[in-house]
């Protein structure tokens, strides 16, 4: 399987240095092909759309509203307005959502099933605080926010593995750590959500040029989701190579789960 990478804008960016920053990936053959991704701020999916029109990169949004139908709901934005824009993924449940929003399992399973009606499909964040890892609790935390998926898991699953500590802090997770918890996941889903045709699990948290590569080739790690580094066109470039270059070459490590 290809190495998906997903760049996530977060609330950063502007129309001029957007234009700038997407005209410089597009001209990027290992970042102007399908299996790359943006995630930007709603206010920008028209303009980011209009860029886009007939290349490979494709557009991701960041959030998504858990009411499927149009109505009184002042400032959402529903998972058919944003299909209006040919979006491919939409990241949900990102620990900045739980955290400041109070995003749970409920409202997450909504907008779950919002994204999913609409065509989108939708990208489940999950991770651990350091507290909670110290606590010897990352597994049961993340089997617990891994729920969401229970009845749901079909088509074409993508879950980012996102160590709150390892978020813009410049730690990233170690090799083994990362392994360990992407079998993990992996396990849990194929015990507990079968259905889906195939599992995608996302690396994400401090993922930048320079250890890339040794992420993405990790076992059980099928792409990345990127932050800060996804701003600077030059590092992102790096990252979609790393990914490119393991997809010529295979990635003879992966741990056989029978997904
Ligand atoms: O939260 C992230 C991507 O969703 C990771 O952010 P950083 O790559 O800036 O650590």
């Amino acid at each position: 399987m290809d190495k998906l990478v997903i760049g996530n804008w977060k609330m950063n960016g502007r129309r001029s240095a957007n234009g700038a920053l997407l005209a410089a990936l597009l001209g990027e053959t290992a970042c102007n092909r399908r299996g790359v991704s943006v995630a930007v701020p709603a206010v920008y999916l028209a303009d980011v759309a209009a860029q886009l029109a007939g290349q490979s990169l494709t557009l991701s949004a960041q959030d998504v509203s858990q009411f499927a139908d149009d109505g009184a709901y002042t400032g959402e934005v529903s998972a058919a307005m944003l299909a209006e824009f040919g979006i491919e993924y939409v990241l949900l449940g990102h620990s900045e959502r739980r955290q400041y929003f109070g995003e749970d399992n409920r409202l997450l399973g909504a907008k779950f099933d919002a994204a999913s009606n609409a065509g989108l499909v939708p990208v489940l964040c999950v991770g651990e605080t350091l507290a909670e890892r110290e606590a010897g609790q990352a597994e049961s935390v993340i089997a617990t926010q891994l729920e969401v998926l229970l009845g749901r898991a079909s088509g074409h699953l993508v879950i980012a593995y996102e160590p709150v500590w390892a978020i813009g802090t410049g730690k990233v997770a170690t090799i083994e750590q990362i392994a360990a918890m992407h079998a993990h996941i992996k396990q849990w889903v194929l015990q507990n959500a079968k259905g889906a045709d195939s599992i995608r699990v996302l690396y994400g948290g401090s993922v930048k040029a320079e250890n890339a590569d040794a992420v993405l080739s990790t076992p059980n790690v099928d792409g990345a989701l990127v932050g800060g580094a996804s701003l600077n066109a030059s590092a992102f470039r790096k990252i979609c190579e790393a990914a490119e270059k393991l997809i010529q070459y295979g990635n003879s490590q992966d741990v056989n789960l029978g997904c």
